[in-house]
């Protein structure tokens, strides 16, 4: 297996308001390499887009990263100037977004939003950007790509758009692309055909890819490894195959058994009891232990990192029994 080209070590995100500091991102761990997908996959609130954000050190006020490292190729990215981090966005790493109209401009035709995006990094022709994009919105299976080039975004439909959105992404040949939610908002056959296309095009690219979604139904199709995040923390991590086939935690359990698939036809989907503990009380236990049946007093006491294989870790004191 290849060495790992990113490594998330230790990070910490949190926002300080008049309220408190709500710890969204608490001691955060992974890697990647070329060629994989990470899925990373948690409730709303679990600190997934926090992450991302802070990959790309775009965290607003008043949240800050307040420690950990990210490296990309051996190099610290948070030591990096702003201006050397605005270089490595979109050249080094690029980001997705769910909805594609706050990536885009609904007032400039798409190839012009397609043309500054290259210009923004590099120098090269008007033949070169124009072969370029052309390219790009092939390899996302944008239908005749020349007459989309002079449409404007209000032009396309939502699926397109959001092509056209990961098309861009990959202008630059990143070495890795951010993927918030990206095709959530579309029908499923639409997110059926992108997320295939997606595979496609990091498989032959060698690109590296970070997920992010609350359905862990998608990540089957497309994550080679995911992270289950809950209340800012790690919960469980492993191959696809060990989290859905055999997860450990208890909360991947219950969001397993939410996803619709799975269920007995007719059957009403089930929602996990219980909600989120404030991210402004948290203590040193289990942030689950509220909503799962296995807890005992142990649980607020820390939680331990058990290792099931290389590549299947659960911070848990009751693992299930698979
Ligand atoms: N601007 C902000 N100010 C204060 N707290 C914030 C801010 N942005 C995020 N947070 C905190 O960080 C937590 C995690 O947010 P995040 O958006 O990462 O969750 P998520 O897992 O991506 O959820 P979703 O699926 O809803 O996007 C939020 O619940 C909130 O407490």
């Amino acid at each position: 297996m290849s060495e790992a080209f990113f490594e998330v070590e230790g990070l910490n995100t949190w926002f300080f308001t008049r309220m408190g500091i709500f710890k969204s991102v608490r001691d955060v761990s992974f890697d990647l390499r070329r060629g994989e997908v990470l899925g990373i996959v948690g409730e709303s609130g679990s600190g997934k887009s926090v992450t991302g954000m802070s990959i790309m050190g775009q965290v607003e006020e008043p949240g800050r990263t307040v420690s950990g490292s990210i490296r990309l190729d051996g190099e610290e990215l948070t030591s990096l100037s702003f201006e050397d981090m605005r270089r490595c966005r979109g050249r080094r790493i690029a980001m997705v977004f769910q909805n594609p109209l706050m990536t885009l401009n609904p007032l400039m035709r798409i190839r012009d939003q397609m043309y500054e995006a290259i210009s923004e990094h590099e120098s090269v022709s008007e033949d070169e950007m124009h072969q370029r994009c052309l390219d790009a919105l092939r390899a996302v299976g944008i239908p005749s790509p020349e007459e989309r080039l002079t449409a404007y975004p209000h032009e396309l439909s939502g699926g397109m758009r959001q092509r056209v959105v990961i098309a861009t992404a990959l202008l630059l040949n990143p070495d890795l692309i951010i993927a918030d939610e990206p095709t959530t908002a579309l029908d499923v056959t639409i997110q059926a055909q992108i997320i295939h296309q997606m595979r496609r095009q990091i498989d032959e690219r060698g690109l590296g890819m970070i997920w992010i979604t609350h359905d862990l139904a998608t990540l089957s199709e497309l994550a080679d490894r995911i992270l289950v995040m809950y209340a800012g923390a790690m919960m469980e991590t492993g191959t696809t195959a060990e989290i859905i086939g055999s997860p450990r935690h208890p909360y991947t359990s219950k969001l397993l058994e939410s996803v619709p698939s799975r269920n007995v036809p007719g059957e009403k989907l089930r929602q996990i009891r219980g909600t989120m503990p404030s991210l402004l009380s948290l203590g040193a236990g289990c942030p689950f232990m509220g909503r799962c049946e296995h807890a005992t007093d142990a649980c607020a006491r820390g939680v331990p990192e058990r290792m099931f294989s290389q590549t299947h870790r659960v911070w848990c004191h009751h693992p299930l029994e698979v």
